[in-house]
Protein backbone atom coordinates (compact mmCIF):
# COMPACT_ATOMS: atom_id res chain seq x y z
CA UNK A 1 0.00 0.00 0.00
CA UNK A 2 0.95 3.45 -0.88
CA UNK A 3 1.24 5.29 2.68
CA UNK A 4 2.54 8.36 1.38
CA UNK A 5 -1.08 8.23 0.00
CA UNK A 6 -3.86 10.79 1.71
CA UNK A 7 -6.73 8.57 3.09
CA UNK A 8 -9.23 8.36 1.49
CA UNK A 9 -13.05 9.33 2.42
CA UNK A 10 -15.91 7.48 1.88
CA UNK A 11 -19.53 7.92 2.23
CA UNK A 12 -21.80 5.59 2.08
CA UNK A 13 -25.72 6.01 1.53
CA UNK A 14 -27.95 2.67 2.62
CA UNK A 15 -31.70 2.55 1.94
CA UNK A 16 -33.62 3.49 4.71
CA UNK A 17 -34.84 -0.23 5.41
CA UNK A 18 -33.96 -3.93 5.47
CA UNK A 19 -32.46 -6.12 3.28
CA UNK A 20 -30.72 -3.28 1.68
CA UNK A 21 -29.37 -1.14 4.73
CA UNK A 22 -27.93 -3.86 6.43
CA UNK A 23 -25.48 -5.12 4.11
CA UNK A 24 -23.99 -1.32 3.62
CA UNK A 25 -23.99 -0.64 6.85
CA UNK A 26 -21.95 -3.61 7.25
CA UNK A 27 -19.51 -2.66 4.30
CA UNK A 28 -19.17 0.57 5.28
CA UNK A 29 -17.68 -1.02 8.48
CA UNK A 30 -15.49 -3.77 6.51
CA UNK A 31 -14.22 -0.66 4.30
CA UNK A 32 -13.50 1.41 7.91
CA UNK A 33 -11.09 -2.05 8.61
CA UNK A 34 -9.59 -1.36 5.49
CA UNK A 35 -8.75 2.33 6.81
CA UNK A 36 -11.10 3.90 4.56
CA UNK A 37 -12.46 6.91 6.39
CA UNK A 38 -16.16 6.00 6.30
CA UNK A 39 -18.94 8.10 7.63
CA UNK A 40 -22.64 6.55 6.89
CA UNK A 41 -25.32 8.83 6.11
CA UNK A 42 -28.70 7.92 7.33
CA UNK A 43 -32.53 9.38 8.93
CA UNK A 44 -32.12 9.93 12.76
CA UNK A 45 -34.18 7.16 13.14
CA UNK A 46 -31.85 4.70 11.64
CA UNK A 47 -28.70 6.29 13.45
CA UNK A 48 -30.55 4.82 16.61
CA UNK A 49 -30.28 1.90 15.40
CA UNK A 50 -26.38 1.52 14.67
CA UNK A 51 -25.00 3.49 16.82
CA UNK A 52 -23.48 0.98 19.44
CA UNK A 53 -21.78 -1.16 16.59
CA UNK A 54 -20.33 2.10 15.03
CA UNK A 55 -19.09 3.16 18.85
CA UNK A 56 -17.89 -0.64 19.21
CA UNK A 57 -16.03 -0.12 15.73
CA UNK A 58 -14.78 3.37 17.06
CA UNK A 59 -13.19 2.15 19.86
CA UNK A 60 -11.22 -0.33 18.05
CA UNK A 61 -9.69 2.31 16.03
CA UNK A 62 -11.48 2.12 12.84
CA UNK A 63 -12.24 5.57 11.27
CA UNK A 64 -16.04 5.56 10.99
CA UNK A 65 -18.92 7.76 12.11
CA UNK A 66 -22.69 8.43 11.36
CA UNK A 67 -24.07 11.60 9.86
CA UNK A 68 -27.77 11.60 10.93
CA UNK A 69 -29.50 13.87 8.22
CA UNK A 70 -31.60 16.99 9.45
CA UNK A 71 -34.74 16.95 7.79
CA UNK A 72 -36.11 20.39 6.78
CA UNK A 73 -38.73 21.59 9.00
CA UNK A 74 -41.78 19.67 8.83
CA UNK A 75 -40.10 17.56 6.79
CA UNK A 76 -41.17 13.48 7.68
CA UNK A 77 -38.50 10.90 7.43
CA UNK A 78 -39.11 7.99 4.66
CA UNK A 79 -38.94 5.51 7.61
CA UNK A 80 -40.59 7.27 10.25
CA UNK A 81 -43.47 4.11 10.58
CA UNK A 82 -40.85 1.72 9.64
CA UNK A 83 -42.34 0.31 6.70
CA UNK A 84 -40.27 1.43 4.05
CA UNK A 85 -40.41 -0.78 0.71
CA UNK A 86 -38.37 -0.47 -2.41
CA UNK A 87 -40.69 1.84 -3.85
CA UNK A 88 -40.68 4.29 -0.80
CA UNK A 89 -40.02 8.01 -1.93
CA UNK A 90 -36.76 9.13 -0.13
CA UNK A 91 -36.48 12.31 -2.33
CA UNK A 92 -36.98 14.04 1.45
CA UNK A 93 -33.05 13.63 2.07
CA UNK A 94 -32.52 14.88 -1.03
CA UNK A 95 -31.66 18.41 0.04
CA UNK A 96 -29.97 18.15 3.84
CA UNK A 97 -27.82 15.20 1.82
CA UNK A 98 -26.66 18.12 -0.80
CA UNK A 99 -25.88 20.13 1.98
CA UNK A 100 -23.42 18.09 3.34
CA UNK A 101 -22.06 16.57 0.72
CA UNK A 102 -20.99 20.48 -0.68
CA UNK A 103 -19.35 21.19 2.68
CA UNK A 104 -17.96 17.50 2.69
CA UNK A 105 -17.17 16.39 -0.71
CA UNK A 106 -15.98 12.91 -0.09
CA UNK A 107 -14.09 10.91 -2.50
CA UNK A 108 -16.62 8.65 -3.13
CA UNK A 109 -20.33 7.67 -2.24
CA UNK A 110 -21.08 4.61 -2.36
CA UNK A 111 -25.56 4.92 -2.31
CA UNK A 112 -28.29 2.38 -2.61
CA UNK A 113 -30.26 1.91 -6.16
CA UNK A 114 -33.76 2.38 -4.43
CA UNK A 115 -32.57 6.58 -3.95
CA UNK A 116 -33.68 6.63 -7.57
CA UNK A 117 -32.72 10.70 -7.34
CA UNK A 118 -29.61 10.01 -6.16
CA UNK A 119 -27.47 9.56 -8.67
CA UNK A 120 -28.39 12.96 -10.46
CA UNK A 121 -27.61 14.89 -7.32
CA UNK A 122 -24.03 13.32 -6.93
CA UNK A 123 -23.48 13.76 -10.85
CA UNK A 124 -24.11 17.40 -10.59
CA UNK A 125 -22.34 18.00 -7.17
CA UNK A 126 -18.99 15.84 -9.31
CA UNK A 127 -19.18 13.37 -6.66
CA UNK A 128 -17.84 9.70 -7.83
CA UNK A 129 -20.66 7.52 -7.18
CA UNK A 130 -20.59 3.72 -6.75
CA UNK A 131 -24.11 1.94 -6.67
CA UNK A 132 -24.80 -1.03 -4.13
CA UNK A 133 -27.84 -2.83 -5.74
CA UNK A 134 -27.99 -5.39 -2.81
CA UNK A 135 -27.39 -8.49 -4.28
CA UNK A 136 -24.71 -10.47 -6.40
CA UNK A 137 -23.60 -11.30 -9.62
CA UNK A 138 -26.00 -14.38 -10.72
CA UNK A 139 -29.12 -12.31 -10.08
CA UNK A 140 -27.89 -9.42 -11.79
CA UNK A 141 -27.02 -11.61 -15.05
CA UNK A 142 -30.38 -13.54 -14.73
CA UNK A 143 -31.95 -10.12 -14.92
CA UNK A 144 -29.61 -8.83 -17.89
CA UNK A 145 -29.84 -12.12 -20.20
CA UNK A 146 -34.13 -11.48 -19.56
CA UNK A 147 -33.45 -7.81 -20.58
CA UNK A 148 -31.57 -8.34 -23.05
CA UNK A 149 -33.08 -11.38 -25.28
CA UNK A 150 -36.80 -11.41 -23.86
CA UNK A 151 -37.22 -15.09 -23.29
CA UNK A 152 -40.01 -14.98 -21.35
CA UNK A 153 -41.95 -13.05 -24.60
CA UNK A 154 -41.43 -16.17 -26.40
CA UNK A 155 -43.27 -19.12 -24.13
CA UNK A 156 -46.82 -19.59 -24.37
CA UNK A 157 -48.04 -19.33 -20.42
CA UNK A 158 -47.01 -17.50 -17.47
CA UNK A 159 -46.10 -21.71 -16.08
CA UNK A 160 -43.68 -22.60 -19.27
CA UNK A 161 -40.31 -22.55 -18.20
CA UNK A 162 -37.54 -21.03 -20.96
CA UNK A 163 -34.51 -21.02 -20.73
CA UNK A 164 -32.30 -17.72 -19.52
CA UNK A 165 -29.75 -17.04 -22.42
CA UNK A 166 -25.96 -17.29 -22.46
CA UNK A 167 -25.47 -18.23 -18.75
CA UNK A 168 -22.60 -20.19 -17.89
CA UNK A 169 -25.29 -23.23 -16.44
CA UNK A 170 -28.51 -24.19 -17.44
CA UNK A 171 -30.69 -21.92 -15.97
CA UNK A 172 -34.75 -21.73 -16.26
CA UNK A 173 -37.45 -19.78 -14.88
CA UNK A 174 -40.81 -18.88 -15.57
CA UNK A 175 -43.07 -15.58 -16.25
CA UNK A 176 -44.90 -16.00 -12.86
CA UNK A 177 -41.37 -15.94 -11.70
CA UNK A 178 -40.57 -12.84 -12.83
CA UNK A 179 -41.03 -9.29 -11.34
CA UNK A 180 -44.01 -7.08 -12.54
CA UNK A 181 -41.91 -4.22 -13.75
CA UNK A 182 -39.62 -6.98 -15.81
CA UNK A 183 -43.04 -8.79 -17.35
CA UNK A 184 -44.72 -5.13 -17.76
CA UNK A 185 -41.33 -3.37 -19.23
CA UNK A 186 -41.60 -0.79 -16.75
CA UNK A 187 -39.27 2.29 -17.31
CA UNK A 188 -37.91 1.78 -12.97
CA UNK A 189 -35.87 -1.35 -13.62
CA UNK A 190 -34.48 0.45 -17.51
CA UNK A 191 -33.48 3.34 -15.00
CA UNK A 192 -32.09 1.87 -12.54
CA UNK A 193 -29.82 -0.39 -15.04
CA UNK A 194 -28.36 2.65 -16.79
CA UNK A 195 -27.88 4.45 -13.52
CA UNK A 196 -25.51 1.51 -13.08
CA UNK A 197 -23.93 2.41 -16.23
CA UNK A 198 -23.16 5.68 -15.93
CA UNK A 199 -21.42 4.93 -12.46
CA UNK A 200 -17.92 4.33 -11.61
CA UNK A 201 -18.96 0.81 -10.56
CA UNK A 202 -20.66 -1.13 -8.38
CA UNK A 203 -19.74 -2.63 -4.76
CA UNK A 204 -21.45 -6.05 -4.66
CA UNK A 205 -22.26 -8.00 -1.55
CA UNK A 206 -20.88 -11.64 -2.69
CA UNK A 207 -17.17 -13.14 -3.17
CA UNK A 208 -15.67 -14.80 -6.23
CA UNK A 209 -15.83 -17.91 -5.61
CA UNK A 210 -19.23 -18.23 -4.33
CA UNK A 211 -20.08 -17.09 -7.81
CA UNK A 212 -17.05 -17.23 -9.76
CA UNK A 213 -18.50 -18.06 -13.18
CA UNK A 214 -20.89 -15.35 -13.04
CA UNK A 215 -18.40 -12.55 -11.40
CA UNK A 216 -16.55 -13.28 -14.09
CA UNK A 217 -19.61 -12.82 -16.59
CA UNK A 218 -20.94 -9.80 -15.18
CA UNK A 219 -17.52 -8.14 -15.50
CA UNK A 220 -16.49 -9.23 -18.65
CA UNK A 221 -19.51 -10.13 -20.60
CA UNK A 222 -21.49 -7.62 -19.37
CA UNK A 223 -18.52 -5.26 -18.78
CA UNK A 224 -19.34 -4.08 -15.28
CA UNK A 225 -16.61 -3.01 -13.01
CA UNK A 226 -17.77 -4.61 -9.61
CA UNK A 227 -15.95 -5.10 -6.26
CA UNK A 228 -17.06 -7.63 -4.78
CA UNK A 229 -16.33 -7.30 -0.83
CA UNK A 230 -18.27 -10.08 1.10
CA UNK A 231 -19.87 -11.58 2.48
CA UNK A 232 -20.42 -8.12 4.65
CA UNK A 233 -21.98 -9.77 7.61
CA UNK A 234 -18.71 -11.40 8.35
CA UNK A 235 -17.30 -8.21 9.71
CA UNK A 236 -19.37 -8.74 12.69
CA UNK A 237 -17.04 -10.74 14.85
CA UNK A 238 -18.62 -10.61 18.46
CA UNK A 239 -22.04 -11.74 19.47
CA UNK A 240 -23.62 -8.57 20.56
CA UNK A 241 -22.22 -7.14 17.10
CA UNK A 242 -24.23 -10.17 15.96
CA UNK A 243 -26.94 -9.79 18.37
CA UNK A 244 -27.22 -6.13 17.64
CA UNK A 245 -27.34 -5.78 14.25
CA UNK A 246 -30.52 -4.51 11.88
CA UNK A 247 -32.83 -4.38 15.27
CA UNK A 248 -32.30 -5.67 19.03
CA UNK A 249 -33.44 -8.93 18.61
CA UNK A 250 -35.11 -11.42 21.42
CA UNK A 251 -32.19 -13.48 22.13
CA UNK A 252 -34.37 -16.04 24.33
CA UNK A 253 -34.58 -18.64 21.36
CA UNK A 254 -30.82 -19.12 21.59
CA UNK A 255 -30.74 -20.59 24.89
CA UNK A 256 -34.07 -22.79 23.86
CA UNK A 257 -31.40 -24.38 20.84
CA UNK A 258 -28.66 -25.00 23.47
CA UNK A 259 -31.28 -27.71 24.59
CA UNK A 260 -31.19 -29.59 21.25
CA UNK A 261 -29.20 -31.83 19.03
CA UNK A 262 -26.82 -30.92 16.59
CA UNK A 263 -28.49 -30.18 12.87
CA UNK A 264 -31.88 -31.21 14.53
CA UNK A 265 -33.62 -27.98 14.25
CA UNK A 266 -35.21 -26.13 11.68
CA UNK A 267 -34.80 -22.03 11.13
CA UNK A 268 -37.60 -20.36 9.12
CA UNK A 269 -37.62 -16.92 8.41
CA UNK A 270 -38.74 -14.74 5.33
CA UNK A 271 -36.76 -11.32 5.45
CA UNK A 272 -36.80 -8.22 7.06
CA UNK A 273 -40.54 -7.83 6.08
CA UNK A 274 -41.85 -11.20 6.38
CA UNK A 275 -45.24 -11.27 4.84
CA UNK A 276 -48.12 -14.07 4.29
CA UNK A 277 -51.73 -14.30 3.95
CA UNK A 278 -53.06 -16.15 6.64
CA UNK A 279 -53.85 -18.61 4.73
CA UNK A 280 -50.01 -19.30 4.18
CA UNK A 281 -49.43 -18.95 7.68
CA UNK A 282 -51.99 -21.82 8.29
CA UNK A 283 -50.59 -24.06 5.88
CA UNK A 284 -46.60 -23.23 6.95
CA UNK A 285 -47.98 -24.55 10.87
CA UNK A 286 -49.98 -27.55 9.48
CA UNK A 287 -46.52 -28.87 7.70
CA UNK A 288 -44.46 -28.19 10.71
CA UNK A 289 -46.59 -30.43 13.14
CA UNK A 290 -47.26 -33.56 10.95
CA UNK A 291 -43.42 -33.29 10.12
CA UNK A 292 -42.66 -33.22 13.62
CA UNK A 293 -39.43 -31.39 13.79
CA UNK A 294 -38.26 -28.83 15.70
CA UNK A 295 -38.09 -25.29 14.72
CA UNK A 296 -37.64 -21.50 14.67
CA UNK A 297 -40.21 -19.35 13.09
CA UNK A 298 -39.91 -15.76 12.57
CA UNK A 299 -43.30 -14.86 11.69
CA UNK A 300 -42.58 -10.69 11.94
CA UNK A 301 -44.26 -8.15 13.74
CA UNK A 302 -47.26 -9.90 14.63
CA UNK A 303 -49.75 -12.34 12.81
CA UNK A 304 -52.12 -10.04 10.93
CA UNK A 305 -55.20 -12.02 11.78
CA UNK A 306 -54.18 -14.36 14.65
CA UNK A 307 -56.79 -17.02 14.60
CA UNK A 308 -56.68 -17.36 10.87
CA UNK A 309 -52.60 -17.60 11.39
CA UNK A 310 -52.48 -20.48 13.41
CA UNK A 311 -54.75 -23.79 13.80
CA UNK A 312 -56.21 -23.46 17.30
CA UNK A 313 -54.09 -24.78 20.19
CA UNK A 314 -51.21 -24.59 17.91
CA UNK A 315 -48.71 -22.56 20.23
CA UNK A 316 -49.45 -23.97 23.46
CA UNK A 317 -48.65 -27.77 21.90
CA UNK A 318 -45.30 -26.70 20.48
CA UNK A 319 -44.37 -24.95 23.94
CA UNK A 320 -45.46 -28.36 25.74
CA UNK A 321 -43.50 -30.19 23.78
CA UNK A 322 -40.77 -28.22 23.17
CA UNK A 323 -41.48 -29.00 19.38
CA UNK A 324 -40.87 -25.19 18.46
CA UNK A 325 -40.95 -21.61 18.98
CA UNK A 326 -42.54 -18.12 17.24
CA UNK A 327 -40.51 -15.46 17.12
CA UNK A 328 -43.02 -12.12 16.50
CA UNK A 329 -40.28 -9.74 16.75
CA UNK A 330 -36.44 -9.52 15.11
CA UNK A 331 -34.82 -12.70 15.39
CA UNK A 332 -30.77 -13.19 15.78
CA UNK A 333 -30.10 -14.63 12.23
CA UNK A 334 -26.79 -14.76 12.82
CA UNK A 335 -26.55 -16.05 16.04
CA UNK A 336 -29.33 -18.50 15.32
CA UNK A 337 -28.03 -19.96 11.82
CA UNK A 338 -24.16 -20.33 13.54
CA UNK A 339 -25.77 -22.78 16.42
CA UNK A 340 -24.65 -26.18 16.02
CA UNK A 341 -28.63 -27.22 16.22
CA UNK A 342 -29.76 -25.36 13.40
CA UNK A 343 -29.32 -28.31 10.19
CA UNK A 344 -31.65 -26.25 7.77
CA UNK A 345 -33.14 -23.03 6.72
CA UNK A 346 -36.54 -22.36 5.35
CA UNK A 347 -36.00 -18.90 3.38
CA UNK A 348 -37.22 -16.34 0.68
CA UNK A 349 -33.84 -16.37 -0.26
CA UNK A 350 -33.14 -12.37 0.12
CA UNK A 351 -29.89 -12.48 -0.84
CA UNK A 352 -29.00 -11.31 2.95
CA UNK A 353 -30.28 -14.47 3.72
CA UNK A 354 -28.92 -17.01 0.96
CA UNK A 355 -25.18 -15.33 1.98
CA UNK A 356 -25.54 -15.88 5.57
CA UNK A 357 -27.17 -19.53 5.36
CA UNK A 358 -24.20 -20.48 3.01
CA UNK A 359 -21.22 -18.24 5.63
CA UNK A 360 -22.70 -21.06 8.42
CA UNK A 361 -23.05 -24.35 6.25
CA UNK A 362 -27.03 -24.84 6.54
CA UNK A 363 -28.97 -26.33 3.69
CA UNK A 364 -31.93 -24.50 2.79
CA UNK A 365 -35.16 -25.20 2.06
CA UNK A 366 -36.02 -22.26 -0.56
CA UNK A 367 -38.93 -20.32 -1.35
CA UNK A 368 -38.74 -17.25 -2.89
CA UNK A 369 -41.52 -14.47 -3.14
CA UNK A 370 -40.30 -11.31 -5.05
CA UNK A 371 -37.49 -9.14 -6.43
CA UNK A 372 -34.83 -11.15 -7.42
CA UNK A 373 -35.19 -14.05 -5.01
CA UNK A 374 -36.48 -16.82 -7.80
CA UNK A 375 -32.98 -16.34 -9.35
CA UNK A 376 -31.76 -16.87 -6.17
CA UNK A 377 -33.62 -19.67 -5.44
CA UNK A 378 -31.76 -21.24 -9.02
CA UNK A 379 -28.11 -20.61 -7.65
CA UNK A 380 -28.78 -22.48 -4.34
CA UNK A 381 -30.32 -25.33 -5.82
CA UNK A 382 -29.25 -25.63 -9.59
CA UNK A 383 -25.99 -24.10 -8.79
CA UNK A 384 -24.32 -24.65 -5.58
CA UNK A 385 -26.35 -27.51 -5.08
CA UNK A 386 -27.09 -27.14 -1.39
CA UNK A 387 -31.18 -26.30 -1.34
CA UNK A 388 -34.30 -28.09 -1.53
CA UNK A 389 -36.71 -26.23 -3.73
CA UNK A 390 -40.45 -25.85 -1.55
CA UNK A 391 -42.27 -24.77 -5.06
CA UNK A 392 -43.00 -21.89 -4.99
CA UNK A 393 -44.53 -21.09 -8.54
CA UNK A 394 -45.81 -17.20 -8.23
CA UNK A 395 -44.01 -13.53 -8.08
CA UNK A 396 -46.02 -11.76 -5.28
CA UNK A 397 -45.76 -7.52 -5.28
CA UNK A 398 -45.38 -5.80 -2.02
CA UNK A 399 -48.99 -4.07 -2.34
CA UNK A 400 -50.18 -7.57 -3.23
CA UNK A 401 -52.53 -8.94 -0.94
CA UNK A 402 -53.11 -11.51 -3.78
CA UNK A 403 -50.49 -14.17 -2.61
CA UNK A 404 -50.45 -17.82 -4.59
CA UNK A 405 -50.27 -20.69 -1.79
CA UNK A 406 -48.09 -23.44 -1.22
CA UNK A 407 -49.99 -25.94 -0.25
CA UNK A 408 -49.32 -28.07 3.07
CA UNK A 409 -48.28 -31.07 1.29
CA UNK A 410 -45.88 -29.40 -0.48
CA UNK A 411 -43.96 -27.64 2.31
CA UNK A 412 -44.53 -30.88 4.24
CA UNK A 413 -42.22 -32.85 1.95
CA UNK A 414 -39.49 -30.33 1.85
CA UNK A 415 -39.20 -30.40 5.77
CA UNK A 416 -38.92 -33.83 5.82
CA UNK A 417 -36.34 -34.35 2.45
CA UNK A 418 -34.61 -31.83 4.16
CA UNK A 419 -34.16 -32.05 7.50
CA UNK A 420 -34.45 -36.11 7.62
CA UNK A 421 -30.56 -36.02 6.78
CA UNK A 422 -30.67 -38.54 3.97
CA UNK A 423 -27.86 -38.47 1.43
CA UNK A 424 -28.16 -36.08 -0.87
CA UNK A 425 -28.66 -34.15 2.63
CA UNK A 426 -25.37 -35.21 3.58
CA UNK A 427 -23.18 -34.35 0.06
CA UNK A 428 -25.48 -30.59 0.80
CA UNK A 429 -23.75 -30.70 4.19
CA UNK A 430 -20.37 -31.22 2.24
CA UNK A 431 -20.39 -28.55 -0.22
CA UNK A 432 -22.30 -26.39 2.22
CA UNK A 433 -18.90 -26.50 4.63
CA UNK A 434 -16.52 -26.00 1.66
CA UNK A 435 -18.34 -22.78 1.08
CA UNK A 436 -18.12 -21.71 4.59
CA UNK A 437 -14.27 -21.72 4.53
CA UNK A 438 -14.39 -20.30 1.02
CA UNK A 439 -16.36 -17.32 2.36
CA UNK A 440 -13.81 -16.88 5.53
CA UNK A 441 -10.68 -17.16 3.72
CA UNK A 442 -12.10 -14.25 1.25
CA UNK A 443 -12.11 -11.76 3.98
CA UNK A 444 -8.94 -12.64 5.22
CA UNK A 445 -5.77 -10.81 4.84
CA UNK A 446 -4.59 -12.09 0.85
CA UNK A 447 -8.44 -13.39 0.24
CA UNK A 448 -10.17 -12.54 -3.10
CA UNK A 449 -12.91 -9.93 -1.25
CA UNK A 450 -10.07 -8.49 0.79
CA UNK A 451 -8.23 -7.61 -2.50
CA UNK A 452 -11.44 -6.29 -3.67
CA UNK A 453 -11.79 -4.03 -0.92
CA UNK A 454 -8.19 -2.73 -0.82
CA UNK A 455 -8.00 -2.52 -4.62
CA UNK A 456 -10.99 0.42 -4.58
CA UNK A 457 -9.34 1.91 -2.01
CA UNK A 458 -6.22 2.36 -3.83
CA UNK A 459 -8.21 3.57 -7.03
CA UNK A 460 -9.45 6.35 -4.95
CA UNK A 461 -6.30 7.07 -3.10
CA UNK A 462 -3.87 7.33 -6.37
CA UNK A 463 -6.38 9.80 -8.19
CA UNK A 464 -6.94 11.67 -4.87
CA UNK A 465 -3.09 11.96 -5.22
CA UNK A 466 -3.23 12.62 -9.06
CA UNK A 467 -5.82 15.58 -8.31
CA UNK A 468 -8.14 13.70 -11.13
CA UNK A 469 -10.90 11.26 -10.98
CA UNK A 470 -8.76 9.35 -13.59
CA UNK A 471 -9.83 5.93 -15.10
CA UNK A 472 -10.78 3.67 -12.19
CA UNK A 473 -9.00 0.13 -13.11
CA UNK A 474 -11.25 -3.20 -13.19
CA UNK A 475 -10.19 -4.96 -9.37
CA UNK A 476 -8.63 -8.44 -8.71
CA UNK A 477 -10.63 -10.84 -10.28
CA UNK A 478 -9.16 -9.90 -14.17
CA UNK A 479 -6.25 -11.85 -12.35
CA UNK A 480 -8.25 -14.72 -11.71
O1 LIG B 1 -35.79 -11.38 12.23
C1 LIG B 1 -34.91 -11.07 11.42
C2 LIG B 1 -35.17 -10.91 10.03
C3 LIG B 1 -34.13 -10.55 9.21
N1 LIG B 1 -32.88 -10.35 9.71
C4 LIG B 1 -31.79 -9.91 8.81
O2 LIG B 1 -32.35 -9.07 7.82
C5 LIG B 1 -31.72 -9.29 6.59
C6 LIG B 1 -32.78 -9.64 5.57
O3 LIG B 1 -32.24 -9.55 4.28
P1 LIG B 1 -32.68 -10.48 3.08
O4 LIG B 1 -32.60 -11.86 3.47
O5 LIG B 1 -31.88 -10.11 1.89
O6 LIG B 1 -34.21 -10.20 2.91
P2 LIG B 1 -35.08 -8.88 2.56
O7 LIG B 1 -35.12 -8.02 3.71
O8 LIG B 1 -36.36 -9.37 2.03
O9 LIG B 1 -34.22 -8.25 1.35
C7 LIG B 1 -34.51 -7.42 0.26
O10 LIG B 1 -33.21 -7.03 -0.19
C8 LIG B 1 -32.36 -8.11 -0.60
C9 LIG B 1 -31.02 -7.53 -0.98
O11 LIG B 1 -31.12 -6.75 -2.11
C10 LIG B 1 -33.00 -8.85 -1.76
O12 LIG B 1 -32.19 -9.94 -2.13
C11 LIG B 1 -34.38 -9.31 -1.37
O13 LIG B 1 -34.99 -9.93 -2.48
C12 LIG B 1 -35.21 -8.14 -0.88
O14 LIG B 1 -36.50 -8.58 -0.45
C13 LIG B 1 -30.71 -10.40 6.79
O15 LIG B 1 -29.44 -9.84 6.97
C14 LIG B 1 -31.16 -11.07 8.09
O16 LIG B 1 -30.10 -11.60 8.84
C15 LIG B 1 -32.61 -10.53 11.04
O17 LIG B 1 -31.48 -10.37 11.48
N2 LIG B 1 -33.64 -10.89 11.87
Amino acid sequence: MDSEAPQVEMCFFPYVGGGHQIPMIDIARLFASHGAKSTIIVTPTNALQFQNSILRDQNSGHPISIHALQLLDGAISPDSDMSATPSTDTTVLREPLELFLIEHKPDCIVFDMFHRWAAELFDGLGIRRIVFNGSGCFPRCVRESIRKYEPHEKVGSDYEPFLVPGLPDRIELTRSQLPVFIRDKSGSSDRMAKDEEKSFGAVVNSFYELEPAYADYFRKEMGKKAWLVGPASLCNKNATDKAERGKQADQSCLRWLDEKEPNSVLYISFGSKPSFAPGQFLEIAHALEASNYSFIWVVGKTFKDEERCLPGGFEERIKESKKGVIVRGWAPQLLILEHGAVGGFMTHCGWNSMLEGVCCGVPMITWPLSAEQFSNEKLVTDVLGFGVQVGSMEWMSFSSEKKALVVRAKVEVAVKRLMGGGDEVVEMRKRAKELVEKAKKAVQVGGSSYIDADALIEELKSSKKNGSRGMMVQPHQLMH
